[in-house]
């Protein structure tokens, strides 16, 4: 970890906006999680690294209901969003994944317009009652996500026609249309070259000042570089939480420790 810059980044705030407690996850018959209790801050970018296999994904997917999707899976335990069970049956999962966006490894924008992908979330969710209020969230998605200078022009182009830094921002934008509270990344930056994961890490910097993010990454660099506070898992547990300057420099468990100077991984 030498060749890491670990800048000092205060977390703006303590406030929690996700609870999880005792979350364990089955798939079948494998206990793939254990015991998570955390807590995810408001306006802050939390990452999740760890060795492959060790749950991070699946953690993450426990956070807006993706496991749902997945017929094998069960999820126990309880995870609060500002307080409300998300895991109630009264909970809508369609309308609580507009609250908790998510944004994939492999940039997957929809085979349909720029303009299109971005304004679909909030037409399903009917957040736009005429043209214009649309129009003006596909605006200010895209210029949050980066890319307005870059796609104004052609808003009919379809998105799949996009380099895949560009795909990557759009599925961003995408996410954020809905005026989500949390962002969830699973490996944002995995397909793209140097130049646009910058880009892309540089947007999850400016994106906590209005969301709280959730990222899973395989990069400690990266890690370090965007998040304030990292969560190591190893083995289905959650082995260390806290600050990010703190699980780089000042480990408090070997295991963590092992993981951060590569003897483990
Ligand atoms: N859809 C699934 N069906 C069955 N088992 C799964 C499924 N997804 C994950 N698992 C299992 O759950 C465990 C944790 O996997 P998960 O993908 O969450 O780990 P990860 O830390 O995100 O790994 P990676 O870094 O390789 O993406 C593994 O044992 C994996 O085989």
């Amino acid at each position: 970890m030498n060749d890491m810059r670990l800048l000092e980044r205060a977390v703006d705030t303590q406030v929690n906006k996700i609870t999880a407690r005792k979350v364990q996850v089955y798939y079948g018959q494998n206990h793939a999680l254990k015991d998570v209790d955390v807590d995810i801050l408001d306006k802050t970018v939390t990452a999740f690294i760890g060795p492959s296999g060790c749950g991070k994904s699946t953690f993450l997917r426990c956070l807006n209901r993706m496991n749902d999707t997945i017929a094998v899976c069960r999820v126990e335990g309880r995870i609060d969003l500002e307080g409300e069970d998300i895991y109630d049956p009264r909970v809508d999962p369609v309308q609580l994944r507009a609250k908790v966006g998510m944004v994939f490894q492999k940039p997957n924008p929809f085979p349909k317009s720029i303009y299109d992908n971005v304004a679909y979330g909030p037409k399903i969710h009917g957040l736009a009652r005429k043209k214009a209020d649309l129009d003006e969230i596909v605006e200010s998605s895209l210029r949050k996500a980066a890319l307005w200078n870059e796609v104004k022009d052609r808003l009919d182009a379809p998105g799949t026609g996009l380099s895949g830094g560009q795909q990557q921002r759009l599925c961003i934008a995408r996410a954020i249309a809905t005026s989500p509270e949390v962002l969830l990344m699973d490996e944002p930056c995995s397909a793209l070259d140097p130049i646009a994961t910058a880009q892309v890490e540089e947007l999850i910097d400016e994106l906590r000042s209005q969301f709280s993010v959730v990222i899973v990454t395989h990069s400690m660099q990266q890690a370090a570089r965007v998040s304030q506070r990292t969560a190591f898992f190893h083995l289905g547990s959650l082995v260390e939480y806290g600050e990010t300057g703190q699980i780089f420099t000042n480990p408090k468990d070997p295991r963590t420790e092992s993981y951060i100077t590569g003897r483990i991984g």
